[in-house]
């Protein structure tokens, strides 16, 4: 895997709103078939490089490639093949209220595949259950599900197309531990079973310990920092210091090492 050409390939990247600048010759490479953590402060545009990535803003400079594809410079009938190989979890999971589970996950489906509607449904089904969701979930609107419940329909919906890629942006944020821990455990579940690579962008430096192969700290406008977390630790800048050795990562890395004891 580690000399693979990468699946996702980000060069130079520059991205600014106004005079405020975000991104500034930034660099990443995704390696297919791992599970990447995006960290980095509040507002160092992890959420923005993920919208970027996936075609939803046009970034100011740099080259951003998907499968070897540029995603930017590309036809709109190309960018939809494209957006076909990848699926997409925002960070409240952002299902249509008036919809049910089912037909949440439906929608893309619809969009994209030229399905009979019993297929749908059942394939649909499937994804729902795929993401521990109870049969009955399937009919329930987004506003009878607990906040866990939502972000797994968010999941059902971000595979409803057998990406190659998921992209989810803090699928853990607002859960409780026991909640989040167990949306960590899918996440790696899922990744193992359908080969997915995963783009995850978190605060949760539990989910860094638990299921990150590597991560990647933004920070000055850049990926200042990519590695595993043993070589992360090891980084001698402050803010990824005090990130990975600091008081919460104490305790994460406690907590890891205790369930590998287990
Ligand atoms: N559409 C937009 N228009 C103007 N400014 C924006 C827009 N989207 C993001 N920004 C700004 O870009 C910066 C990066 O935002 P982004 O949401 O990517 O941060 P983040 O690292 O994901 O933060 P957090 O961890 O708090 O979610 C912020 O200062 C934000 O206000």
């Amino acid at each position: 895997m580690r000399d693979a050409e990468p699946i996702i390939k980000v060069r130079g990247l520059t991205k600014s709103f106004g005079s405020h600048v975000v991104h500034d010759g930034l660099d990443l490479d995704v390696r297919r078939g791992e599970i990447i953590g995006i960290v980095g402060g509040s507002g160092t545009g992890k959420s923005v490089l993920l919208q970027q990535i996936v075609g939803l803003l046009k970034p100011d400079g740099g080259t951003i490639e998907v499968f070897g594809q540029s995603v930017n410079s590309t036809s709109p009938e190309h960018y939809r093949q494209l957006r076909r190989r990848w699926g997409v979890m925002f960070q409240d999971g952002a299902l249509f209220s008036s919809l049910t589970v089912r037909q949440n996950v439906e929608a893309p489906m619809r969009e994209q595949l030229d399905l009979p509607d019993a297929l749908r449904e059942t394939l649909a089904g499937i994804k729902v259950r795929m993401v521990g969701l109870e049969e009955v979930a399937q009919n329930k609107f987004p506003s009878e599900l607990s906040g866990g419940m939502r972000k797994r329909a968010g999941f059902a919906r971000a595979i409803a197309l057998d990406p190659e890629i998921v992209f989810l942006d803090e699928p853990t944020a607002g859960l409780d531990p026991i909640g989040a821990a167990a949306f960590d455990t899918l996440i790696r579940k899922l990744q193992a079973t359908l080969g997915l690579t995963v783009f995850l962008v978190t605060h949760d430096l539990d989910s860094l310990h638990a299921i990150c192969d590597r991560i990647a700290v933004l920070a000055e406008k850049k990926v200042l920092a990519v590695g595993t977390m043993a070589e992360l630790m090891k980084v001698d800048h402050p803010w990824v210091h005090e990130y990975f050795h600091g008081p919460r990562a104490r305790a994460a890395l406690a907590t890891g090492q205790d369930e590998t004891v287990q």
